[in-house]
């Protein structure tokens, strides 16, 4: 059971990173570490207001640096679902000692979950063929990281904690 005091969750937005790691951390008494959450705690500025000022490369610099602090950490760190694009994320993860989790979720579910989003600044500039075009440029980049996949589209929050659970437990 202590391995699960660490883990990381990787999924395209809307797969659930924030709302799986926030009961996963509930259920496993220790503490969630989300990546835009600490970005935005640590800029004083909302995820969107700071990517319509400074731009999606300067954003990912920054999350780069907050991902180093926080790899390995003992937490369940939730990330933003652009994580995987920067090389130097995928080998951070890949070298963290925790097990990275990947939440996969089909572009139709997530489309149907984000539909009255305003918070995330790349659904506003994507029609629904940019965003099947953007997962599928991702996918293989969850899966190079990935210690685990949980098809999510099926299941509510509190199954996928149950499941990752299991699946660890089972390794
Ligand atoms: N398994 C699920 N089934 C249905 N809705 C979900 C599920 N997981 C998350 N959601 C909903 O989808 C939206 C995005 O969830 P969120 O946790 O913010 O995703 P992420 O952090 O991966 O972008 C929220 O409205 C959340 O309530
Ligand atoms: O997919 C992306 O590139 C992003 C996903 C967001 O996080 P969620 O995956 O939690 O929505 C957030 O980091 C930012 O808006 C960029
Ligand atoms: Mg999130």
């Amino acid at each position: 059971m202590d391995q699960m005091r660490q883990l990381v969750l990787v999924g395209f937005m809307g797969a659930g990173k924030t709302t799986v790691g926030a009961q996963l951390a509930t259920k496993m008494n220790t503490y969630q570490r989300d990546l835009d959450q600490l970005i935005e705690q640590r800029l004083g500025e909302t995820i969107a207001s700071y990517f319509d000022r400074v731009g999606e490369h300067q954003f990912r610099q920054f999350e780069t640096q907050i991902l180093q602090e926080y790899a390995d950490q003992s937490a369940i760190l939730s990330t933003g679902g652009g994580i995987v694009m920067q090389t130097i994320n995928r080998q951070i993860l890949k070298q963290s000692s925790a097990p990275v989790v990947y939440l996969r979720t089909q572009p139709e579910e997530l489309l149907h979950r984000l539909k009255d989003d305003l918070d995330r600044p790349l659904l506003k500039q994507m029609d629904h063929a940019a965003f099947i075009k953007l997962w599928q440029y991702r996918e293989p980049l969850y899966q190079e990281v990935a210690d685990v996949t949980i098809e999510t589209d099926q299941l509510t929050p509190t199954q996928i904690v149950s499941e990752i659970i299991n699946q660890l437990e089972m390794r």
